[in-house]
């Protein structure tokens, strides 16, 4: 038993829950691998990658299982570029440029609401100040072309903006235009706006 545990650790750290599983399972099954620590036993070779590892991996008198040990795979970039949500396959733009915007990298969610999703864009090109569209962050928030909120056209906040944008009390938008399957409006990121969400949230 304490060695079994053993065995699901050494798993955890190649970072795979389901080979932990099946190694788990392999060496319940083969009993004696199980007890003592390699003492007259073969070491799995954990580098070997791809590996079939045949009989004589359980001990002495055991038979051996032919456990597939498939590659460690690394998850190296944050995902950002995703599925839609909605369960549409549009994979969200990586980069986004409207117009003769900068071009903003996708970076962190900041939210998501009735009918899009809300992400910090970088600015990783073009733009030559450090406010308005030129902001090293602002808010893209990207709506599915075929979401609800699209199914006659544009949203509709985008009317609002073309008619109230700069008005006090909304939040500045920049552009707005389609990207891959996607409405999507650059405005201001606020984070004054992200904390009043927040405490709106809390006291609701
Ligand atoms: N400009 C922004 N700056 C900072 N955070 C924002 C900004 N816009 C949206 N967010 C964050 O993203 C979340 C979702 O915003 P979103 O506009 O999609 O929601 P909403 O107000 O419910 O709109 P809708 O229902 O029209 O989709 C907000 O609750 C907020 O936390």
């Amino acid at each position: 038993m304490q060695d079994l545990r053993g065995g699901t650790r050494r798993s955890k750290r190649i970072n795979d829950n389901q080979e932990a599983a099946s190694v788990a399972a392999a060496a319940t099954r083969c009993g004696t691998a199980t007890r003592g620590r390699g003492r007259g036993r073969r070491a799995m070779n954990q580098d070997d990658n791809a590996k079939l590892v045949g009989p004589g991996t359980c001990g002495r008198g055991g038979r051996g299982v032919n456990l597939l040990v498939s590659p460690v795979v690394e998850k190296t970039v944050e995902r950002l570029v995703s599925v839609g949500e909605e369960g549409k396959t549009s994979p969200l733009p990586e980069r986004v440029q409207l117009g003769n915007s900068p071009v903003y990298k996708l970076d962190r969610k900041l939210g998501k609401g009735g009918f899009g999703q809300v992400y910090v864009g970088r600015r990783i090109s073009g733009g030559i100040g450090s406010t308005g569209a030129d902001a090293f962050e602002v808010a893209l928030k990207l709506e599915h072309q075929n979401g609800k909120g699209c199914s006659s056209g544009p949203p509709f906040e985008w009317q609002v903006y073309s008619t109230l944008n700069g008005r006090y009390g909304l939040l500045l938008a920049h552009y707005k235009d389609q990207l891959g399957g996607y409405y999507i409006l650059v405005s201001f990121f606020s984070k004054e706006f992200l904390i009043h969400c927040f405490i709106l949230e809390k006291n609701t």
